[in-house]
């Protein structure tokens, strides 16, 4: 599989290597638990492509198993129509209309900086399914407006609409009203496509989910990004998806979502956990930027997960609820961050 990989000629990456995610990162057997609908094209593709040794272990009732894999199951169809309506080749020249791409790791750096403490990228978030709805009257554009006042240094805006009530057309809006924080595009990549169509709509970093992509796909993924001046931050939960981040030489941003995307337990010790020893050394001489994520809500979170090693936070849940976010960010740091305040 490395082979793969590495003989594909980067700009014209098309689509990820389907057969590697279905067969290594979804395999029960390799530590993951992920797995596609059988019925899937992608699916029969990927098992006609794999080794007998290789093949995923069948999943019986054809259903998926954690919300997790509902959400790749459902976004896997959702990509492939969209990419029925809009094909690469036209979403590249689509490429040449999108605004210019903002330095998402400089803006958490120079935050850091600024403040001495972790970059703020605020979560622009109706919606998800372990919260269910956080905000009724939600308008996008004015959350993102009052996040910026209040000191974010970038934004994250969810995209996916079935399971979080987002949409591209907020991460656009954001951008229109003239907000500069970089923004994060909050959604499920499976396919190069998607990285593309993200940066069309004015993006300037994805997320990849450690635990939904094998390690040659992550390696591809980022390269592109790397191609397109965006930023990738690469989501790990566990030692193990570390692991594997970290020898992936092309990774220079993590996150580490305390929340279990499978169980939704959420615990901001995992930050500590993934962070102590080794990997903190590694990560530490790399100089790679680490994003604590999920259930962080009062200064005292804050300072656990700087203590760690973070030097960036993603926060939803907390500051999305306030009825005024501004003030819910001076409140989640325990003082004004905000420009004006330094
Ligand atoms: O939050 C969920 O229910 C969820 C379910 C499945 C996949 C991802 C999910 N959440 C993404 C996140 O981890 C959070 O949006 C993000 O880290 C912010 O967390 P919080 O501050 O706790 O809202």
């Amino acid at each position: 599989m490395e082979g793969l990989a590495s003989f594909r000629p980067v700009p014209s990456f098309t689509s990820r290597p389907r057969s590697s995610i279905l067969g290594k990162a979804l395999n029960p057997r390799r530590g993951n638990s992920l797995s596609l609908p059988s019925s899937s094209s992608s699916n029969v593709r990927a098992q006609q492509m794999e080794s007998k040794d290789d093949e995923p272990e069948p999943n019986e009732g054809n259903t998926p198993r954690n919300i997790l894999e509902e959400i790749i199951w459902h976004k896997d169809t959702q990509v492939a129509q969209l990419k029925e309506r809009q094909p690469l080749y036209s979403l590249k020249k689509a490429l040449d209309n999108a605004p210019p791409v903002r330095d998402f790791i400089g803006a958490l750096r120079a935050a850091n900086s600024r403040t001495g403490l972790p970059g703020l990228i605020a979560e622009v978030k109706k919606a998800s399914p372990s919260r269910g709805v956080l905000r009724e009257n939600f308008d996008p554009v004015e959350i993102a407006q009052a996040y910026e006042k209040g000191g974010a240094a970038c934004l994250s805006v969810l995209a996916d609409e079935k399971f979080f009530q987002g949409s591209y057309d907020n991460m656009m809006a954001i951008r229109d009203a003239g907000v500069k924080c970089p923004l994060l595009c909050k959604e499920f990549i499976i396919e190069a496509w998607q990285i593309y169509y993200a940066r069309s709509k004015g993006a300037d970093a994805i997320l990849l989910i450690a635990a939904v992509l094998p390690d040659l796909d992550i390696k591809y993924m980022t390269k592109i990004c790397k191609m397109l001046g965006m930023a990738t931050l690469v989501e790990v939960h566990d030692e193990r998806e570390m692991d594997r981040v970290l020898g992936i030489e092309e990774v220079e941003f993590i996150g580490i979502n305390n929340r279990n995307l499978e169980t939704f337990e959420v615990d901001i010790s995992n930050t500590k956990k993934l962070l102590e020893g080794k990997r903190g050394e590694e990560i530490r001489k790399r100089d790679i930027v680490v994003v604590g994520e999920s259930g962080l809500f009062t200064p005292d979170d804050i300072a656990y997960v700087q203590e760690a090693g973070v030097k960036a936070v993603l926060v939803g849940e907390s500051i999305v609820k306030q009825s005024d976010p501004e003030k819910g960010v001076a409140g989640l740091f325990g003082k004004d961050i905000s420009l004006k305040s330094v």
